[in-house]
């Protein structure tokens, strides 16, 4: 965990530095977030940088976060004025639905505009999001063929490469890569069981544990069905127990290094259903990791 916390603040120092220079530019921000963990997935510091600029909060793999649990959170987002969508981005209609939405933000600007007689001009947009959660797959579905277009700007010197959508979306070719905060361990193990940081920064049996613990609370069937296990398991076993009657019936022996690898993998490939490690209720959400701009 050490290494990271050295090793990104140079890249993150980087990308702020793209984001602010560019932030003129755009009318609005893209500010992707993974639906199952839609508080450890987000860098609370883009929200000095977005400033006052309008944000559209986008929240990634909808299809694999419980359904209920995301409707929360878009009920919660609408209820504090910041605007949010959940999609799977990589559906047909996900250009329609950002396009209408960044509308919808932006209707005030867009409306003066038209009173100007400027109608039509295409909306500017700039994604942000940490790795993994899913900009390049949004840029490719927006974009639809890759059209680049390269537009001076007023104020910049260096040119800057634009991506031309069907929807009539402009969006910065780079996307702003950020990394999560990882002071706080929970967000390093939500990172983890979503596949959001390598596998090899963090310890697998560790995440097995804290992936048993939340099935505990959260779905305790879904567990015990895919490892068959003893329907009094929970009053009877503690964690440890569990994960090593896991590895038993996996035939690995007493090897949970091995389970513990495959039901992280398991549960990424969504083997034991949709789940939401991050609810609107929970813990994290005594943290200030919040979207601050509101519409
Ligand atoms: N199930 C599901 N998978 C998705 C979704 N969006 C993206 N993915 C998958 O998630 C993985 C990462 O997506 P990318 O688009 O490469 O993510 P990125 O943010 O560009 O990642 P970096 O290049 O590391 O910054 C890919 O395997 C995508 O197919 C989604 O909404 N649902």
């Amino acid at each position: 965990m050490a290494q990271i916390i050295q090793w990104y603040p140079g890249h993150m120092a980087k990308t702020f530095r793209q984001m602010r220079e560019n932030m003129h530019l755009v009318d609005i921000v893209f500010e992707l977030v993974d639906a199952r963990i839609p508080v450890a997935s987000r860098n609370p510091q883009l929200d000095e940088v977005i400033g006052d600029k309008p944000r559209l909060l986008i929240m990634t793999k909808m299809d694999l976060a419980d359904e209920d649990a995301t409707n929360r959170w878009l009920a919660y987002y609408r209820k504090n004025g910041i605007a949010a969508v959940g999609l799977d981005t990589r559906d047909h209609m996900t250009p329609k639905t950002i396009t209408n939405a960044a509308k919808k933000v932006l209707k005030e600007k867009l409306e003066r505009d038209a009173e100007k007689g400027i109608i039509d001009q295409p909306i500017r947009a700039i994604v942000s999001g940490i790795p993994n959660v899913g900009k390049s797959t949004l840029l490719n579905h927006l974009v639809m063929k890759n059209v680049a277009i390269t537009g001076d700007r007023p104020g910049v010197t260096k040119k800057i490469q634009w991506l031309k959508t069907p929807t009539n979306l402009q969006l910065l070719d780079t996307p702003g890569v950020l990394w999560p905060k990882f002071e706080d361990p929970r967000v390093g193990k939500d990172l983890a069981l979503t596949g959001a940081i390598k596998d090899s920064l963090v310890a697998q049996d560790d995440i097995a544990l804290s992936m048993i613990a939340f099935f505990r609370e959260d779905n305790p069937s879904a567990l015990l069905e895919r490892y068959h296990l003893q329907a009094d398991a929970y009053d009877t076993m503690t964690d440890v127990e569990i994960l090593l009657e896991i590895t038993q019936k996996m035939g690995f022996k007493d090897d949970y290094d091995r389970s513990a690898e495959r039901m992280i993998l398991e549960l990424r490939r969504g083997k034991l259903g949709r789940y939401t490690l991050e609810k609107v209720d929970g813990p994290m959400m005594t943290d200030p990791f919040i979207p601050k701009n509101k519409e």
